[in-house]
């Protein structure tokens, strides 16, 4: 049995690049960029007033003093002219300050009789005045490779860009295999259950950047199986889920490497997650997860999210880990990394596993929103001692 972290190598190096291709920005949240996105033009392109007032060539008025109102510049309508001495151009949010002028004045700081203004408050503070180019200038970049999060799709927007190139989706086929299972909405027989982790692997793997697509569940049968692997030989990607253990009826890894799988290896040393298999299966990479759901689950975020990002193009590396403060004791760890649905509080930085750790349990896994790690024979732990563990 290999180790989580060479398991975890060998996952990504099985990743393929994804060829990018042109979205529109409506269309581009969440999306990986593939090429940078450079702009075309200076933000604001001239200097723009930051408040609603008069436009002034005097850096410090004092109380009192007046001027002369001799046009007005507003967001789209600027000023032809400019701004001298003992003059004042009212001005608005947005709108370009006319040349000569030295600050804004809040139009609260005024009082104004016809044509004149006259100062009743102190000009406090800067000069209201947002610089040309003071967000970005022409040739800056919003650069590549990045998941656009909504402010990076504003600031592409703002650069000029109406389309963006992005990785493609890595296709996913994701098989369930069993003649237990039947699909939510049926009726399972006395001896059946419902197929519920291939719902949300589909989730998980959305969310992650890639399109996933079921495929019919395969029997236990080589025959079965054989179909459904055929049916997803065109995806980027194939995960299979269960059959994959060493009762007489695990058949993926047997019936895969019938089909050509070159194997990057089978078993790692972890809890949940053992049986895990990766290869590569003709142009598409290969994962066999664990049947048991929640061991399915932990698998997706500890391989797939990575192997996802690194077909879309990002860095792709072990999940982050963040150290927290076990709020209960541990008893000492066997021979496997086990990754420990657990709950962590954001206020004290704590990390209470449950009772129950069990891979069958999707009620425990549902309330869980972190996984606790533990190292190969890590000692008993008490109350109070630092541990690492991943967010989910
Ligand atoms: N003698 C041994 N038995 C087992 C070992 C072992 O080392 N020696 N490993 C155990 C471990 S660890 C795991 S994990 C499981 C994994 O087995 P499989 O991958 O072959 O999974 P299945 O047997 O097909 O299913 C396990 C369990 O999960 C249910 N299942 C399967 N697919 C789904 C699905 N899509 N949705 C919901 N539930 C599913 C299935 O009905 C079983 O209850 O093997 C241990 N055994
Ligand atoms: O991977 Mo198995 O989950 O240890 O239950």
């Amino acid at each position: 049995m290999i180790s989580t972290a060479e398991a975890l190598e060998k996952v990504v190096a099985l990743a393929t690049p994804m060829p990018a291709e042109t979205v529109s920005l409506a269309e581009a949240s969440g999306r990986v960029l593939a090429k940078p996105v450079i702009a075309a033009h200076a933000q604001p392109p001239f200097a723009a007033s930051a408040m609603d007032g008069y436009a002034i060539a005097d850096r410090t008025p004092k109380i009192e003093d007046t001027f002369n109102v001799v046009g007005t510049s507003a967001a789209g309508h600027g000023f032809d002219g400019s701004v001298a001495n003992s003059e004042a151009v009212r001005i608005f949010t947005g709108a370009p300050v006319p040349p000569g002028t030295a600050r804004v004045i809040l139009q609260e700081d005024v009082a104004r009789e016809g044509d004149t203004i006259t100062m009743t408050g102190a000009a406090e503070g800067g000069t209201h005045i947002r610089p040309a180019g003071g967000d970005f200038k022409p040739g800056d970049t919003l650069d590549a490779p990045r998941r656009l999060s909504p402010s990076d799709i504003a600031l592409a927007a703002s650069m000029g860009s109406a389309a963006l190139s992005v990785s493609k989706k890595p296709v996913v086929a994701l098989i369930a295999t069993g003649d237990e299972l039947v699909m939510p909405g049926e009726t399972p027989r006395a001896d059946q259950i419902i197929a519920s982790n291939t719902f949300g692997l589909k989730a998980m793997l959305e969310n992650a950047g890639a399109t996933a697509r079921l495929m019919p569940i395969a029997k236990d049968t080589v025959q079965s199986l054989t179909t459904v692997l055929e049916m997803a030989a065109d995806a980027d990607l194939i995960v299979t889920i269960g059959g994959a253990s060493v009762g007489d009826h695990d058949l993926v890894g047997d019936v895969a490497a019938e089909m050509g799988l070159e194997r990057a290896f089978y078993k790692v040393a972890m809890r949940p997650g053992k049986p895990l298999l990766a290869g590569r299966m003709g142009t598409a990479a290969m994962v066999g997860l664990p049947g048991n759901p929640v061991s399915s689950m932990v698998c997706g975020e500890i391989f797939l999210r990575p192997l996802i990002d690194k077909m879309l193009g990002l860095p792709a590396g072990p999940r982050t880990r963040h150290r927290a403060t076990l709020s209960q004791p541990i008893a000492a760890n066997a021979g496997r990394e086990h990754y420990m649905r657990a709950i962590w509080s954001d206020c004290d930085n704590t990390v209470k596993p449950f009772e129950r750790q069990d891979s069958s349990l999707l009620t425990v896994l549902a309330r869980a929103n972190a996984l606790l790690i533990r190292p190969p024979h890590d000692p008993a732990r008490e109350a109070g001692e630092a541990v690492d563990i991943i967010r989910l």
